[in-house]
């Protein structure tokens, strides 16, 4: 398991990470969100070890990481750092030999992820001449190169079509065994919904919540839908009772418990026909709205 205890960072007066603490369980796709600025890049940083934190510590499997253990890693880092000019197929070796692999097994690794990755025709061009979701598609080929650890991908899926956003995730899948721990930022709050078991909401540099996704959207205070044949703006006018949205003869609102639900609804229904009337799915966006409030 990689952990992630107290983490504290500094950037002159403003406190980017405040005592940031969570863990990336294996064989789990851990969602890291948060506004921009949060300090998800910051936390990924540090526990890469490309900057160092002000306090705090990053342990894999109870041990302190350690940087030959972070060689082990892969890691899509947001300013990305692939060699513009050079052949991707060389470039893919290059990484691979760079995170100790023979020629022979960089190669091997190359070949496969290219052909994968649907690439392997292109696989002497230099990278620079590809699309920018095919560079991509390269980058997160280097962060898989060597068969890592662990996994740490800074908006791996950002400006990708849907269509290369579903081969990622399937290659991701393929690629990480059980014992692979994988943590991905990402502003698309759709897709962590559906990518992710794990979620951690960072919020002006602290988490504001962290767990199972499904967990998460239980804690929430459950919405109801109800829909009436006429207006629904009388639901507003109703003391301590969180209206989110009427539109014409439909509503949503909230309510601590069923029972009180149900006081909604035997209104409703005294005020005339009741269409449809249920709890309403909690929306990942609920939860990261409600935890960032
Ligand atoms: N090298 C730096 N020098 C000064 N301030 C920095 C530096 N790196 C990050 N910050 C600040 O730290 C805070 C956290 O930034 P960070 O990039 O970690 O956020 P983020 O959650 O990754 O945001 P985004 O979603 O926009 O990528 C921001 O206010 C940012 O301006």
């Amino acid at each position: 398991m990689l952990r992630v205890a107290g983490l504290t960072r500094r950037f002159g007066e403003q406190l980017a990470l405040d005592d940031v603490t969570f863990d990336v369980v294996p064989g789990r796709m851990t969602g890291f969100v948060g506004a921009n600025g949060a300090g998800k890049t910051t936390t990924m940083r540090i526990i890469l070890g490309v900057l160092a934190a002000n306090a705090g510590e990053v342990r894999w499997h109870g041990e302190l990481l350690t940087q030959k253990t972070r060689r082990e890693f892969g890691y899509m880092p947001e300013e990305r750092g692939l060699y513009p000019k050079m052949k991707i197929r060389d470039q893919l070796v290059f990484f691979g030999r760079l995170h100790g692999l023979s020629v022979g097994k960089a190669t091997e690794r190359t070949d496969k992820l290219l052909s994968r990755l649907g690439l392997a025709e292109r696989a002497t061009d230099v990278l620079e001449t590809l699309s920018l979701g095919n560079q991509q598609r390269v980058q997160i080929a280097v962060a898989l190169i060597h068969e890592p650890i662990a996994l740490v991908l800074d908006e791996p899926f950002s400006g990708l079509d849907p269509l290369a956003v579903d081969a990622m995730v399937d290659l991701l899948r393929e690629e990480v065994t059980p014992e692979v721990p994988v943590l991905f930022s990402s502003h698309q709050l759709d897709l962590v919904e559906r990518l992710c078991d794990d979620l951690v909401v960072l919020s002006r540099g602290k988490v504001v919540a962290a767990g199972p996704v499904a967990e998460l959207a239980a804690s929430q205070t459950p919405t109801y839908r109800l829909v009436v044949d006429g207006d629904a703006g009388w639901l507003r006018d109703l003391p301590g009772l969180h209206v989110r949205d009427v539109a014409g003869g439909t509503a949503l609102f909230d309510a601590e418990d069923e029972a009180s639900a149900q006081q909604i609804l035997q209104q409703a229904i005294s005020r005339g026909p009741v269409l449809e009337f249920g709890p309403e799915r909690v929306a990942l966006s609920d939860v990261f709205r409600e935890a960032t409030r």
